[in-house]
């Protein structure tokens, strides 16, 4: 039988050597090791846990090591990150056991030399921190960077939330994407009633919230086995969070309409249009990832819808749609960076870079699918981040190039946060769920 420690360093060394995906290690693990439960969940959070904390762990090591974290063997560096993120974040285990069982772990892993080295270590650190210095590091003076290394994100990312937040702000959206992410779920209304959905959970022994304003959420505390849940192979419900299901609903699509979701892969807005079209209509749902639009079809049959249609291939590039649609709904490519808690590495991968090429993608996207519309036409542009340069920095330009293009904003009764400009962002921080944006244009009919 493995142990959730031994399983957790085996996935942690394959992330450092391979630069693998932490969920893909953390899976490829937990299927040949026979942890359940508590355990799985154990390895789940040691994994996800020393990837997000990475910065604030490296800058204890390089405090209390002789050699900096980086300049040490992998993995004598992954066993130090394993032990501290134990001592420093899981207040749940002993002190003395977060250090013995890092030290046995040592020895397993053949560093047997290092014992000493790694109890040294754990042990210093543990005399040095006070409550008012959890890392027991002195931080940085620059504001920005003492966040990053406090909270553990690079500099460049809080530094965009403190320029558009200010720094009080910036921390609070720091904390917020380290605390692991709740479930939402959207009930389908085809096939039964929320009422239900919730009945059926209770009796199961799983409390759930509904969502006071999406009339088909439903909050969970935890996730466990998505697939294990009452009612996932009946289609009664989707996984979707609460910011994702404001989008269908701005682009209001109508039974009957012509509909294009020109990004739909894996599905969760494609069937929302189509739930709330009342499967009457004609949806296509495109992507140009086969793999992932394979399980728009899966998501589709689950949920018994059947006026989606997808097809395959560039959107920038699709020429059959010209001003024959009524609605395009753009759930464009993005950093993401509005989901960092529920993807642990993604503060590490994303790069300033990276978001100005796929803000040119997001550009040429739009206006592709702008063409597409009939006069009178709406389009909803969605995105899962807060940042300027893929939102506003999208669609401004967009507006100065097409004048008899404007933007609609939603109902004031829905009670989003509308910026000046009509668009909406909804922040973790404030709203409790993914970091959003989405603006309504519409062609105007003459
Ligand atoms: C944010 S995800 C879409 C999520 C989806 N709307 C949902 O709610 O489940 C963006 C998608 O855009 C697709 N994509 C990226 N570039 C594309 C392009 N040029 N044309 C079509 N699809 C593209 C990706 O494969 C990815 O599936």
């Amino acid at each position: 039988m493995s142990h959730p420690r031994q399983v957790a360093v085996m996935a942690l060394n394959e992330i450092e050597r391979k630069d693998t995906y932490a969920d893909v290690a953390l899976q490829r693990q937990l299927a040949k090791s026979r942890l359940t439960g508590g355990d799985r969940a154990l390895a789940t959070e040691l994994v996800y846990g020393v990837v997000r904390r990475r910065r604030s762990l490296d800058a204890v090591i390089d405090q209390f090591a002789k050699k900096p974290a980086r300049q040490q063997a992998l993995e004598l560096r992954v066993l130090l990150r394993l032990g501290l993120y134990q001592l420093i974040y899981l207040d749940r285990v002993a002190e003395a056991l977060a250090v013995d069982s890092t030290v046995e772990l040592a020895k397993v892993q053949g560093l047997g030399g290092l014992t000493k080295v790694v109890n040294g270590i754990l042990r210093q650190y543990l005399r040095q921190r006070t409550p008012e210095n959890p890392l027991a590091i002195p931080l940085p003076e620059n504001p920005v960077s003492c966040l990053g290394v406090r909270h553990s994100y690079p500099d460049w990312i809080v530094q965009q939330w403190s320029e558009s937040l200010g720094i009080g702000e910036a921390e609070q959206l720091c904390c917020w994407f380290n605390q692991p992410p709740q479930l939402y779920l959207r009930v389908n209304p085809l096939k039964t009633t929320r009422e239900e959905v919730q009945k059926s959970f209770l009796e199961a022994g799983i409390e759930v919230e509904t969502l006071p304003n999406l009339p088909q959420g439903l909050k969970l505390p935890s996730a466990g086995q998505i697939e294990a849940l009452p009612g996932y192979s009946e289609g009664w419900w989707t996984v979707q969070d609460a910011s994702a299901q404001w989008v269908s609903h701005l682009l209001n699509p109508q039974p009957g309409e012509v509909i294009v979701d020109a990004c739909a892969a894996p599905g969760g807005k494609t069937t929302h249009i189509a739930e709330l079209m009342g499967d009457m209509g004609q949806i296509w749902a495109c992507d140009r990832t086969a793999s992932r639009l394979k399980k728009v079809d899966q998501n589709c049959q689950r949920l018994q819808l059947q006026s989606v249609k997808t097809m395959l291939g560039d959107s920038r590039d699709l020429t059959q749609f010209q001003e024959s649609c009524d609605r395009v709904l753009l759930d464009v490519p993005c950093s993401g960076l509005g989901t960092l808690h529920r993807r642990a590495d993604l503060r590490w991968r994303q790069t300033p870079e990276a978001i100005t090429e796929l803000a040119q993608l997001q550009q040429g996207l739009l206006t592709a699918a702008a063409g597409w519309l009939k006069p009178g036409g709406v389009l909803v542009y969605a995105t899962c981040t807060v940042s300027y340069p893929e939102n506003e920095g999208v669609i401004q330009p967009f507006l100065d190039r097409h004048p008899h293009w404007t933007i609609e904003p939603p109902p004031q009764d829905w009670n989003l946060p509308v910026s000046e400009s009509g668009g909406v962002r909804l922040y973790p921080h404030r709203h409790e769920s993914d970091g959003f944006f989405m603006v309504k244009l519409r062609r105007r009919s003459t």
